[in-house]
């Protein structure tokens, strides 16, 4: 068990053994023709460029990372809604990368999708039950009957009433939709589940519901959770690991606490630093992250960080730093990684940012529990969408 201390209380997490990787990818790469390229123009948006990445089953894994820097695209990869331009993507050690679209329909039941906008994720002409049972039917998974009572099964699951089926998206706020969109997930019995940004698009209040379903619902389905986030604090307290993404690359991946309490690249740092505090101190801890992030039609030479990195020297705009192992389970690609993360306990020593937090969520999940909100005891018009803070 790893213990996780928040200024409230003490959080357990089981630390799962090293399993083996179900998903992995080798030097995956995704290139996209840049919007307006004329006449033949070779230019490319690297979205992800050279990712080399292992999920091992039944982990919650999480790939933070700044808007733009690839994360979506990522997660499309890994679970081949979009081919790569090049590399591998290994299922259960088999590589898909290639696969055709009618060979890979019968691993789109192991390998599904909650995509970051409610709104626009779920068919409005189709009702929630049809909705649900869709990928069982794609799949030809029991009876008609049988996939009813599944649908109702699921509905109650993801904390829904049963008779909501015969309902249609508009009627349910966003918080609700989501859980709409999990149970589809979820029907037709994945071992791999991709959030791509789940919550974000909730009011505060029910992504804390929402994260504390997905966690339950990983367990009970014995899942394995890969979860895209550009907010540090909402990942912390359900990821075993996090991998952190800039400019199509993974410049850290290591242990949830050990990220958190030394992170050991630059661009980590500067992201926890840019979680915000409410705090009388907020002003001292406004992000040190200045400037944008780079075009990925031309990156940055050398290290991809270096233009906006103070702790980069002539060596990081001329060679490329590798994803090198630093010792506690942990890869960074930095030349200077050793000095940078001695400059980090500052920022563990300062309990006020992460921790806080990790505080934040912990009292979520308190005012969920205590206000004992159970959606399935609420119908759908009590409600409206506008007022989700109500759910
Ligand atoms: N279909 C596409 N065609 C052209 N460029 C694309 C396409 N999809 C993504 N991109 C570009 O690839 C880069 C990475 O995009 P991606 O959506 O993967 O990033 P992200 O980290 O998920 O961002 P966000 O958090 O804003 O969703 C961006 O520059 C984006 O504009």
């Amino acid at each position: 068990m790893s213990a996780v201390t928040t200024s409230e209380k003490t959080v357990d997490r089981p630390l799962p053994p090293r399993a083996p990787y179900i998903l992995e990818t080798r030097d995956l790469v995704r290139h996209f023709a840049a919007d307006g390229s004329l006449f033949g123009d070779k230019a490319v948006v690297r979205a992800v460029d050279g990712v080399t990445l292992g999920v091992r089953r039944g982990e919650t894994l999480s790939i933070v990372g700044e808007s733009g820097c690839g994360k979506s695209t990522l997660a499309r990869l890994l679970v081949r809604l979009i081919k790569p331009t090049s590399g591998g993507i290994l299922y259960q050690g088999r590589d898909i990368s290639a696969l055709s679209e009618r060979e890979m329909r019968a691993l789109r039941r192991d390998l599904q999708f909650v995509f970051q906008d409610p709104f626009s994720s779920l068919n409005p002409r189709m009702t929630v039950g049809a909705i649900i049972e869709e990928p069982m039917r794609v799949h030809r998974i029991g009876t008609r009957a049988e996939r009813r009572r599944r649908v109702r099964e699921l509905l109650a699951r993801v904390g829904l009433r049963p008779e909501f089926a015969d309902r249609y998206p508009h009627e349910f706020s966003g918080g609700q939709r989501q859980r709409i969109g999990i149970a589809r997930a979820l029907a037709s019995g994945p071992t791999v589940l991709i959030g791509d940004e789940p919550v974000s698009a909730l009011d505060v209040s029910i992504q804390a519901q929402v994260i504390n379903l997905l966690e339950d619902l990983k367990e009970e389905f014995d899942l394995t959770l890969i979860l895209i986030a550009h907010d540090l604090a909402v990942i912390r307290h359900m990821s075993d690991r996090v991998a952190v993404m800039y400019l199509g690359e993974i410049v850290e991946l290591a242990d949830t606490d050990a990220l958190y309490d030394r992170p050991h690249h630059p661009y980590t740092q500067a992201l926890m630093r840019a979680i915000p505090v409410p705090s009388p101190h907020a002003r001292d801890m406004v992000a040190e992250l200045t400037g944008d992030v780079p075009s990925p039609l031309a990156p940055p030479s050398g290290c991809r960080f270096h233009t906006r990195c103070p702790h980069a020297t002539e060596l990081c705009a001329q060679k490329k730093p590798h994803l090198e192992a630093s010792g506690d389970n942990r890869f960074v690609a930095c030349h200077h990684w050793r000095s940078v993360a001695d400059s980090a306990a500052g920022l563990s020593e300062e309990p006020a940012r992460p921790a806080n937090a990790a505080h934040r969520l912990a009292l979520y999940r308190a005012w969920t529990k205590k206000q004992g909100q159970n959606p399935a005891t609420q119908s759908p018009t009590d409600q409206a969408p506008t007022v989700p803070s109500e759910e």
